[in-house]
């Protein structure tokens, strides 16, 4: 395995994928594949390179940038940019090695990547944004292409800075070519793509109510936790709130909202205006009409699970381990029946387990207990309109809204359907009331997918 001793986060996410694999009957089945893991462990490139520029202050400002590809078995590598102060090697690594699997779950032709750059880009002027853009992409444009590698947004890049980081590969290669996604709809961008990883999250949950209740429940009257309040966040709220349920989080890095009434559907759209200025929730509501009549109660330096009395649904959509075993406790206690990751592995190890302990515990099929979606599949909506952008790039075609709208849940729905039918082939559970674990389901139909393109393409052999 290629985790240093200081990099916690990509051991987790390792653990995680290999745990799962062993505890089916993958490897009995079919010994070849344990001779994988060595070797998808190890990133096939890490690109490391400084990135400097100078600030509204005239001051000269240095930072590391980095990308991680990390698996090109299955297309050119595939996944987000992350600026953030928190990144370092351990969590691109992390992400990039779940970004390989995620997007073997989309069934579409993409490899795995992730990259980012060290900065907090909070307090700083739309102009300087520009410049730092600009500065990341001088050295990341002689790795990147559209049959390479094509990066895209994650947390601190949305649309602005994706348009910025086009602008600068644009201008240094002379080519316009579709080798960013998120891009502006007016300049190559696909219809839904901003919105897709928080509807893809709420068209899986949904799949997962169906199927768990047998199409006798939905989103209508149910109580949904959410965390977070950036773009993940926010399209998941607007989608839960269109059918029918009742959003009583959202958080922030600073602190949380609770409602117990209900966020609005204004609430989130006065929220998505402000993000972009880097106010926090505590600002927001103190200076938002759309907080005035419909007020919500704050709780500064709070995550919202403890805090949301009796829920039906949590979707952790603000950053990685998230959820604590306790407050994954506190979730079960408080009712939770469903929960789906729309941040990259946002439960830490301790919460999986409670949940699928949880799962395990289930009396008789009819009363099933709490169902538990990794990130990796819940939240691959946003990867998989990417992949959609691509191939109408390739076209010089621009699809509908609701032809994008349709492919996304269908593919969302597969992604459930396969996770859930792997999970059945290959378990060794005694519990035959209990519901298919979709963490070992997603972690073996990625893990397969990938592993056989490998095999294929010699990267390892038999
Ligand atoms: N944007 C996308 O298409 C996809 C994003 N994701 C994941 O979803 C999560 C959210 O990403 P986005 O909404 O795109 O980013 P964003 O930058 O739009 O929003 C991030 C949100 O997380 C909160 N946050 C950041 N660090 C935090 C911390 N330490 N504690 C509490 N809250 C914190 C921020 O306040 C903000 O509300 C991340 O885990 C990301 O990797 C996963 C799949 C696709
Ligand atoms: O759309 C993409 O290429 C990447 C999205 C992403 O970073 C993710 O799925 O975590």
């Amino acid at each position: 395995m290629s985790a240093q001793p200081y990099e916690p986060e990509f051991q987790q996410a390792y653990n995680e994928v290999v745990s799962s694999l062993r505890e089916s009957t993958l490897f009995e089945k079919h010994p070849k594949y344990e001779k994988v893991l060595p070797v998808v462990s190890v990133p096939e490139r890490i690109i490391q390179f400084r990135v400097t520029w100078e600030n509204d202050k005239g001051e000269q400002e240095v930072a590391p940038g980095f990308r991680v590809q990390y698996n090109s078995a299955k297309g050119p590598y595939k996944g987000g940019l992350r600026f953030h102060p928190t990144v370092n090697l351990s969590i691109l690594k992390f992400l990039g090695f779940e970004q390989i699997f995620k997007n073997a779950l989309t069934g579409q032709a993409l490899g795995g990547g992730k990259g980012g750059l060290c900065v907090d880009l909070k307090g700083r002027s739309n102009n300087e944004i520009r410049r730092i853009c600009y500065a990341f992409m001088r050295e990341l444009s002689r790795h990147i292409g559209q049959d390479t590698d094509v990066p895209a947004g994650d947390i601190g890049v949305g649309g602005r800075e994706v348009g910025y980081l086009f602008g600068a590969y644009k201008s240094y290669k002379n080519s316009w070519e579709g080798v960013l996604t998120g891009k502006g709809l007016n300049w190559g961008g696909s219809l839904i793509r901003p919105e897709a990883t928080g509807y893809g999250l709420v068209y899986y949950t949904q799949a997962m109510i169906d199927y768990a209740t047998k199409g006798k429940e939905s989103f209508a009257g149910k109580r949904v936790a959410i965390s977070g309040s950036g773009n993940v966040a926010q399209f998941a709220a607007l989608k839960v709130i269109e059918l029918g349920g009742t959003v009583v989080s959202l958080s922030d890095s600073k602190g949380a909202i609770i409602s117990d009434a209900g966020i609005t559907a204004e609430q989130v759209q006065a929220i998505s205006e402000a993000k972009i200025n880097f106010k926090s929730l505590e600002q927001i509501i103190g200076e938002y009409s759309a907080f005035a009549e419909n007020k919500v109660k704050y709780l500064a330096g709070a995550r919202p699970w403890v805090h949301v009395g009796k829920v039906d649904v949590a979707l952790p959509c603000a950053t990685q381990n998230e959820v604590s075993g306790e407050e994954a406790k506190a979730l079960v206690a408080a009712g939770v029946k469903f929960v789906a990751e729309g941040s990259n592995m946002g439960s830490t190890q301790e919460a999986i387990q409670v949940f699928e302990g949880e799962r395990l515990s289930t009396k008789s099929a009819s009363e099933p207990a709490v169902w538990y979606a990794p990130g990796k599949a819940s939240n691959m909506g946003g990867v998989a309109v990417s992949g959609l952008e691509m191939a109408q790039n390739s076209q010089r075609m621009t699809w509908s809204r609701e032809q994008v709208d349709q492919e996304l849940k269908k593919i969302m729905v597969n992604c459930f359907n396969d996770s859930l039918e792997t999970a059945r082939e290959y378990s060794n559970e005694d519990n035959k009331d209990a519901l298919p674990s979709l963490v070992k389901g997603a972690n073996l139909v990625g893990f397969i997918r990938v592993a056989d393109a490998m095999f294929d393409q010699g990267d390892v052999w038999e």
